[in-house]
């Protein structure tokens, strides 16, 4: 199985088709199609794209298509008939599809990486869909096909920050039962390697969030930091990994702008989203890290509101494909 190449055309899914991914993806195309970068190809129906759109039956046809028109690999699952900002769950079966077929692409060598559409977690969670979201449902996959274990991890880069989350979509009341010494050891391994592997990063310095005010003010406000973040940050230190000690949450996104980081461990969801999305909405990006392939996405979801009005900008997703090529052509070199 080959996991990776940045000569080879990015897989993209349709996500819900009733949202924001089929006007994204037209506007895309059309600001990509005389790039000299990769090509994409959408999995999806062409008549859901406002655009010059080919069908293909191969990945590789993509390549000679994409100039002229964009090029699509239809679905095996019919889709019922969709009303743009109305989300169906009967979408779900060729919403999937999409997401797995761009999978295997990529696992199998015929695309360079995915770069997944917006996908409305409760419309698939209604149709029976057991993950949390694409990153583990992703590494489901990953793992079933390569036989070898996964573990995702979700970090959103954009305005300047490369955020990785030690826990993602779980209620807050439960996080400090996932922050475990092994669960952030993984953590901090996995985004120190793909710093260096995907992003080019020689030798990245990574930070630890605290999870609690102040980073637990000495275990006076919460101890989490004291018992578990900073002992194990010593512990990677000692074995080469250059990351701190748990810092203050309210300063760190600071620091990493002023250049004293190269990442940051943020140890919930909105503690590492808020900064990314307050400073580069448009053009920020979610990665999956830990995957035997490169998957992007736009940080934005479904957009219901803004699909109706046929007002979706595609500049996130335009950042999710130019960082899929990047993230691609750094670990082919790093082969
Ligand atoms: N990668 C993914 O598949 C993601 C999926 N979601 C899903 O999206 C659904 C909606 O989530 P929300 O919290 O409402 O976030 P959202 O990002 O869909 O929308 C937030 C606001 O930003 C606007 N917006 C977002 N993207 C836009 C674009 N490209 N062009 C113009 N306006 C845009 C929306 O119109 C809305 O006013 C949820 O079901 C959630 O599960 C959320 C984030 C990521
Ligand atoms: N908030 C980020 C998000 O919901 C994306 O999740 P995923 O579908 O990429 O796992």
């Amino acid at each position: 199985m080959t996991s990776h190449s940045s000569s080879l055309p990015l897989a993209v899914t349709m996500g819900d088709p009733a949202g924001c991914g089929p006007q994204i993806t037209a506007r895309a195309w059309q600001a990509l199609r005389e790039d000299a970068g990769a090509p994409f190809y959408v999995i999806a129906e062409a008549d859901l794209f406002d655009c010059a759109t080919r069908d293909i039956s191969n990945p590789a046809d993509a390549s000679s298509v994409f100039p002229t028109a964009l090029p699509v690999l239809p679905l095996k699952a019919d889709l019922p008939p969709v009303e743009t900002g109305r989300p169906n769950s009967a979408s779900a079966k060729g919403i999937l599809e999409s997401i797995e077929t761009a999978t295997q692409h990529a696992l199998n060598g015929l695309a360079g990486g995915v770069v997944t559409n917006p996908i409305s977690k409760a419309v698939l969670y209604s149709a029976g869909f057991a993950h949390p979201g694409h990153t583990e449902y992703l590494a489901a996959i990953c793992e079933e096909a390569t036989t070898k274990p996964c573990k995702p991890v979700m970090m959103l880069v954009g305005g300047g920050l490369r955020v990785a989350l030690a826990t993602i979509h779980i209620p807050l009341i439960s996080v400090p039962l996932h922050l475990t010494p092994e669960h952030l050891s993984e953590t901090a391994r996995i985004t120190a390697e793909a710093l260096h592997r995907d992003f080019g990063i020689a030798s990245p310095r990574l930070a630890f969030t605290g999870l609690n005010p102040h980073a637990g003010e000495s275990g006076t406000i919460g101890t989490e930091e004291r018992d578990i973040i900073n002992p194990l940050a010593a512990r990677l230190r000692a074995e080469g990994i250059d990351i701190s000690d748990a810092r203050p949450g309210d300063t760190v996104f600071a620091e990493m702008l002023d250049g004293r980081f190269d990442g940051i461990i943020a140890m919930t969801h909105d503690q590492g989203l808020i900064p990314v999305k307050t400073l580069d909405f448009w053009g920020g990006v979610n990665t999956t890290l830990g995957l035997p392939i490169v998957r992007t996405s736009p940080d934005h979801g479904t957009a219901y509101d803004a699909a109706r009005e046929n007002a979706a900008r595609p500049d996130s997703l335009i950042s999710a494909i130019r960082l899929a090529r990047k993230m691609a052509s750094n670990r082919l070199a790093h082969v």
